[in-house]
């Protein structure tokens, strides 16, 4: 072949790359909104808050101090999954607690590509964040039981664990970094989310 020749067909290029379809999870506070909003607009994609899915009882039992069950959830997590199989062709980012492994699973199940990435850190720095914040209807109270319910990724799900004290442009970069091919440097701390730790995620 002329090395001046298009390269065929079949040859993997950056047209072929799947475009990020990215759950941004964690606990009420972590950074979701924030963090996911300032990715999807780096990644040039669309952005959903999961908070906006919410029916009007699920949040009127949120402001009431009384945490969501599996039953709240479960038609909520399907309204998200719907969105993430409508955005799996272009792309998009989406801000959801996705607690435990099985809700996760429910997010799957529309859209088997959905690379996870979990903003993981510690209660009492959730707790101040979540108390100073204002004009939102979540709680500071909720905080406990969302660590309690909360299910850190396992080996075999595809995402990224970062760390949520990071500032928001340093963790769209530690994002960038954990899913670039070489992948992300191993954490400082390998116990805890001192970097981004790669889950074998790549999007
Ligand atoms: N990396 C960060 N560093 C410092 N403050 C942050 C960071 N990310 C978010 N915050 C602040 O923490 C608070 C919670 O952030 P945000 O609302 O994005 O969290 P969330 O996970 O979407 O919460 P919820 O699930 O309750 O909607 C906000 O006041 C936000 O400005
Ligand atoms: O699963 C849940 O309990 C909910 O998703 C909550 O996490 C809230 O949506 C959110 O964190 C508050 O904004």
């Amino acid at each position: 072949m002329n090395p001046t020749d298009p390269p065929p067909p079949t040859s993997p290029g950056p047209a072929a790359q799947t475009p990020p379809l990215l759950v941004v999870m964690g606990v009420t506070g972590s950074g979701k909104t924030t963090v996911g909003a300032a990715l999807a607009q780096r990644l040039r994609v669309p952005f959903a808050d999961a908070d906006d899915f919410h029916s009007p009882a699920s949040v009127a039992k949120m402001s009431a101090g009384i945490p969501l069950d599996d039953d709240d959830r479960l038609p909520w997590l399907r309204s998200i999954g719907a969105w993430l199989a409508a955005h799996a062709a272009g792309g998009g980012v989406v801000s959801c607690s996705a607690l435990k492994r099985s809700y996760r699973d429910v997010l799957r199940e529309s859209a088997p590509q959905v690379c996870f990435v979990h903003l993981a850190g510690d209660q009492q720095v959730v707790s101040r964040r979540v108390a100073g914040r204002p004009g939102h209807f979540m709680p500071a109270s909720l905080v406990a039981s969302q660590f309690a319910t909360l299910q850190p990724l396992q080996p075999d799900e595809h995402g990224v664990v970062l760390d949520l004290t990071h500032d928001v442009d340093r963790l769209v970069e530690d994002y960038l970094a954990a899913a670039s091919p070489g992948g992300a440097p191993p954490p400082a701390d390998p116990g805890g989310a001192g970097g981004a730790t790669d889950r074998g995620g790549r999007s």
